[in-house]
């Protein structure tokens, strides 16, 4: 494998956008190809199986690309499949999972929140990890049901979604959290959202920053970090519509290509 090969990210529509930007701020001289499955979301809803059958066409499709590394931008995907595709794939893979550890550690209530799909939340891999780190705190668990549509849809300013946002929070509101958990790719797209519905003195995360990181550390241990300029612009591709997403990448602005393909 040569350094100078892409990184391949992959969600189950656009919000994995908001990893990739992490990532291409950390590593501006990365190549990366970005998969945006958004014809079959929302992974959240549906079985292990199907979840890992989707899984694979994205990473197949990655690695034929030649990718040095995969990311699998969607907690949903990650906490169903990573074990089914690093078993599978012979290539370092990178997952995302809900940052439930340094809000159980910083929690002072000792009562955090976590938004993520029902995929995740009902997860083997996610009840591990949470039960890991949560032996003396109250986990509000709650399913966002609608938000990845809505956002898939570019509706994060919807009367309808802010009025299910509320909804979706009176649990946590009730139970005072100080820490609120974004555990889905598409969810940082709703803080400013978020923010104006929760108390100043809640805390919201999630793993973007972490992925990046631990994608250079990959990359670094196994020799493949690139340091040569490189001129290839991220490159986009989806399989549902290219508005949402060009939008989301402030494409214009930024110098990156959108592109549909069938996948
Ligand atoms: N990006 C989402 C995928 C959710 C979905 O498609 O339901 C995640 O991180 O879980």
């Amino acid at each position: 494998m040569n350094k100078t090969n892409p990184i391949g990210i992959f969600d189950s529509g656009v919000g994995g956008t908001s990893i990739f930007k992490e990532v291409h701020r950390l590593l501006p001289l990365e190549h990366i190809i970005y998969l945006a499955d958004s014809k079959n979301a929302p992974y959240g809803e549906r079985s292990a199986a199907e979840i890992m059958e989707l899984s694979h066409k994205n990473t197949s499709k990655l690695v034929k690309a030649g990718c040095k590394l995969i990311i699998v931008a969607c907690n949903t995907a990650t906490t169903n499949a990573i074990t089914y595709l690093r078993k599978t794939f012979d290539v370092p893979i990178i997952g995302i999972e809900p940052a439930i550890k340094p809000a159980a550690l910083n929690s002072k209530n000792k009562v955090i929140g976590i938004l993520a799909t029902k995929g995740t939340l009902s997860s083997e891999l996610f009840t591990k990890t949470s039960d890991l780190f949560t032996k003396n705190i109250e986990v509000i668990e709650v399913v966002g049901k609608g938000l990845v549509e809505a956002i898939e849809a570019g509706k994060e300013n919807d009367p309808v979604t802010l009025k299910l946002l509320e909804k979706l929070l009176q649990p946590m509101l009730a139970k005072e959290i100080d820490y609120l958990v974004l555990g889905c790719s598409h969810y940082p797209y709703l803080i400013p959202q978020l923010k104006k519905l929760l108390p100043k003195k809640v805390n919201i995360i999630d793993s973007g920053r972490g992925v990046a990181r631990q994608t250079k550390i990959v990359l670094k241990s196994l020799d493949l970090l690139n340091e040569e300029p490189q001129f290839k612009k991220p490159q986009f591709y989806t399989n549902k519509d290219i508005k949402v997403l060009a939008h989301l990448i402030e494409a214009g602005k930024n110098n990156f290509n959108v592109s549909y393909l069938d996948f």
